[in-house]
Order: structure tokens, then C-alpha cells, then sequence
């Protein structure tokens, strides 16, 4: 069959990287007697999504390997920390997923191509919040 005959459509494209790290924190703002008020830890999952209208060579939207900063940021300051005592806010994956994009557009966004669409934090395996960028 020839490949070439198949069209190109329009479109924009997509990719995103997981990440992880292990923190500690409690939510001090609940009600004393709710469970997420009291110390506790997670294996957390950070996922960021950057898109783009078109390709850097050799078909990337930008290589995964560009992302490295922002693991590095994540196992340097955050991985095996307690998040309320390094974090300037009460930290719910909420506001979480909000730092980490934040983070993200000051320090890595100016050195790669594409843009970031949004950042995923989960805390368990049933529970995720995510933070969508807008205004870029
Ligand atoms: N909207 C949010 N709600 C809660 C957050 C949060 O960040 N945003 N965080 C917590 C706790 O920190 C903790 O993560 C508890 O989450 P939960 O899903 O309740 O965890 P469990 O594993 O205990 O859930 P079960 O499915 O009930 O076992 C609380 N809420
Ligand atoms: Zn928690």
C-alpha cells in the first residue's frame, strides 16, 4: 500500500510526561477531626501536557528529555518534604497543581517549545485534581 496517499489533517498536537514524587502534609484548614487534617503521606503523580500547532524536528513537540528541569525541581524540593512546612499555602493538590504550573511557565516554558495546557496532581488512586492554564 502507498502511504503517502494518506492525508495529513489539521490539527494541534499533544503530549504529556509523568512524574513523581513522596511527600508528607496535612491540611490544617480541615476540621480537626477530618482524616486529611491529621499528618499523612503520599506517592504523589504529577502529569504536565504541553501542546503545539506544529512539529520541531525530528517530529517533537518538544522532547520528553527537555522536561528533566522539571523533575529535578520536584526531587530537589519537594520529594521527601513535609509540603505545609516548605509550601506557602495550604497544600491540596488543588493549589498544588496550580504551584507546579506556575513553576513551570517561570522556569522552563522560556526554554523549550510547545505550550503548557495543564498539570495533573494525584494524591491516590482514586483521587486527582488538575489545574488548566489559561491567558498564555
Ligand atoms: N478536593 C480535594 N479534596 C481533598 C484533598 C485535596 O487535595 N483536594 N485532599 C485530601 C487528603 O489530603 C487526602 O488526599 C485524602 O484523599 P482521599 O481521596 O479522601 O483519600 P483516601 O485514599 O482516604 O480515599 P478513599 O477512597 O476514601 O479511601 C482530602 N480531600
Ligand atoms: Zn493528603
Amino acid at each position: 500500500m502507498d502511504f503517502t496517499s494518506v492525508p495529513l489533517p489539521l490539527g494541534v498536537f499533544t503530549i504529556g510526561k509523568k512524574f513523581g514524587f513522596e511527600a508528607g502534609h496535612r491540611l490544617p484548614g480541615l476540621p480537626p477531626e477530618h482524616k486529611c487534617a491529621r499528618q499523612h503521606g503520599h506517592s504523589y503523580e504529577v502529569e504536565v501536557v504541553l501542546t503545539a500547532p506544529s512539529l520541531q524536528e525530528p517530529g517533537f513537540i518538544t522532547d520528553f528529555d527537555a522536561l528533566a528541569p522539571f523533575k529535578k525541581f520536584l526531587d530537589s524540593e519537594l520529594d521527601h518534604h513535609n509540603l505545609h512546612e516548605i509550601l506557602p499555602f495550604e497544600p491540596t493538590s488543588e493549589r498544588l497543581a496550580q504551584f507546579l504550573a506556575g513553576w513551570f511557565i517561570q522556569n522552563l516554558q522560556p526554554t523549550i517549545s510547545g505550550r503548557l495546557v495543564s498539570v495533573l496532581v494525584r494524591e491516590t488512586g482514586s483521587s486527582w485534581a488538575r489545574f488548566d492554564v489559561e491567558g498564555q
